[in-house]
């Protein structure tokens, strides 16, 4: 059965005008590797911390500013939240389409709540705590090109034609602001579409982007506002001490204007420097060690990289699997072809390469858990191929081949073809991280062994579902298993409102 909303009634939550207040009981284990007997031990000892949540319900009216708007993903998603907003419905070839916000884990994804006369009984995922409502968003944002978002639309070839002509009137008017152009990081074939662009030194183009959003937030009379980049995916930046390895040499290198300080590492200062979380959506090092640093310091939430949407978001839930299984990947091919703007960027050595590192590092923390399948260091051979096919549009093709070692010295091959409509499968994702991000910045959390209570870490390891190359603080272990950091967010959620951890057990019924 399914409800719709539900009231935790414990003694340990408590529901005030302006928070929801929990306490809850960490069950986790401390290892020590001790001499016993004169023989050395693994000792194992489970331990429960107490932890005091507070979650403000003051839901703020949320402004979205996306690097890249006027792109595949930015006017999709855009188009998405009118539709929804406005109860669009359009012709398709088969049938008469609602809006619809699949693909979204807050809006469209389930959580058990427990069972009721012998039935288990689901709700809404994000009937957990009080979150935006995404019809509610305000849009703005930058991109190198000055198409509207209605043309933007209609080049980007997503949506169909009959939604296109309703969104075409809300859409026309919304123009991106000038972006942050350096064609030293992209593909130079981006060149001829950087018609609007910001002039000056780089730290000219810092300040004017924290002006940018000042002006957003005062226009749209946005409570708070959470900047995306879902712009093209930038080279690697070169990581030189004394260039962006602190805070201070980060922005003294902005003041002396050098040249290896990448856009979007500019539009992250600015963000940063603003205290406006900034979630980088590609998979290029945008936060370089100084950036970390200021956000640390200025306790500032960053998250990325790169949107997990298609075929290693698959790779992530069947590495997994076999891992879990006790079977033995030992090669994956990973081979994609796709016709958009994206595509075209990334047909480019230098951008191909970002992704290609976010693509390959995501089976690493599976392969590392299984030292029965696995000797120390030994990885399957893993290849990533993207290769750009204008024909096939955002319609990206992924074809992937999983061979491993079974039983017995047998061979098993899974070999998968998945049409990944890029920007249908990265919209909702984009929603989930802007959503999770401002619900996270609502959270302040404190040990039994804290004086008070703080934020997360801004370094928002709480994104991780959603992105390829988890970002996280350092020293920080990064999970990619799917099930593991849906898990992770779900339960998290739910010790915010008392709720013990989904395990899965259902002994009631053992
Ligand atoms: N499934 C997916 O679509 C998916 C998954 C993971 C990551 N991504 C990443 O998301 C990003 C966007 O994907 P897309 O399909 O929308 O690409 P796109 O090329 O359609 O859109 C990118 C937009 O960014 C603009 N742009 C480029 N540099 C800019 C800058 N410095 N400032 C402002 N605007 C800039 C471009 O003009 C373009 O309009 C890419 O980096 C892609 O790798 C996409
Ligand atoms: O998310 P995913 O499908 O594994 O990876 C995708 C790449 O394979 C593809 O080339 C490009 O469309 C997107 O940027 C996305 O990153």
């Amino acid at each position: 059965m399914f409800i719709h909303n539900f009231k935790v009634e414990s003694p340990n939550v408590k529901y005030t005008q302006s928070e929801i207040q929990s306490v809850y009981n960490y069950q986790t284990t401390e290892l020590v590797h001790e001499n016993r007997n004169g023989t050395y031990q693994w000792i194992v000892k489970p331990k429960s911390i107490k932890y005091e949540f507070k979650t403000s319900t003051h839901v703020p009216k949320l402004g979205v500013m996306l690097v890249g708007w006027g792109g595949n993903n930015g006017s999709a998603l855009t188009g998405a939240v009118i539709a929804n907003r406005e109860g669009i419905s359009w012709a398709t070839k088969d049938k008469i389409q609602q809006a619809n916000y699949f693909g979204s884990l807050t809006q469209a994804s389930a959580i058990r709540v427990g069972s009721f006369q012998g039935e288990e009984i689901y709700a809404p995922f994000k009937s957990l705590l009080p979150m935006v409502n995404p019809d509610d968003i305000v849009f703005g944002g930058w991109d190198i090109s000055n198409m509207n978002l209605a043309d933007a639309m209609a080049r980007a070839k997503v949506f169909d034609i009959d939604l296109q002509k309703q969104l075409r009137p809300y859409m026309e008017s919304m123009v991106p602001l000038p972006g942050i152009y350096d064609p030293d990081f992209i593909a130079a074939n981006q060149e001829d579409r950087a018609n609007n662009v910001i002039k000056g030194t780089k730290k000219d183009q810092v300040q004017q982007i924290i002006q940018d959003i000042k002006a957003f937030k005062e226009a749209n009379k946005v409570d708070k506002v959470v900047v995306l980049w879902t712009a093209n995916t930038e080279r690697y930046s070169n990581l030189v001490v004394g260039l962006n390895d602190t805070m201070d040499n980060l922005l003294a290198s902005v003041d002396r204007n050098e040249p290896e300080i990448s856009p979007s590492t500019l539009y992250a200062i600015a963000c940063v420097m603003e205290n406006v979380p900034f979630i980088n959506g590609s998979p290029q090092n945008t936060f370089v060690p100084g950036l970390i640093d200021l956000a640390i310091a200025k306790n500032s939430l960053i998250g990325g990289d790169d949107f997990k949407s298609g075929q290693t978001k698959m790779k992530s839930v069947l590495v997994d699997f076999l891992v879990g299984a006790g079977i033995k990947p030992t090669s994956i091919v990973s081979y994609n072809h796709l016709g958009n703007n994206d595509g075209m960027n990334l047909s480019a050595p230098q951008t191909f390469r970002s992704k290609e590192i976010s693509k390959s590092n995501v089976v690493d923390d599976m392969v590392n858990s299984n030292a029965i399948l696995y000797e120390p260091g030994e990885h399957p051979d893993h290849v990533v191929v993207i290769k750009y096919v204008p024909y096939v549009g955002d319609s990206k093709r992924a074809m992937d081949e999983y061979t491993s070692e079974i039983f017995m010295g047998g061979k098993n091959t899974i070999v998968l073809h998945n049409t990944c409509e890029d920007s249908l499968l990265a919209a909702p994702i984009i929603l989930d991280l802007v959503l999770l991000a401002e619900l996270s910045t609502r959270i302040q959390f404190k040990a039994e062994n804290e004086g008070k209570f703080h934020s997360f870490h801004p370094v928002a390891t709480i994104l991780s579902y959603l992105t390829k190359a988890p970002l996280v603080p350092p020293g920080t272990p990064v999970v990619n298993a799917l099930s593991k950091q849906r898990a992770m967010l779900e339960n998290i959620m739910r010790a915010c409102v008392g709720l013990a951890p989904e395990n899965n057990m259902i002994l009631e019924y053992k």
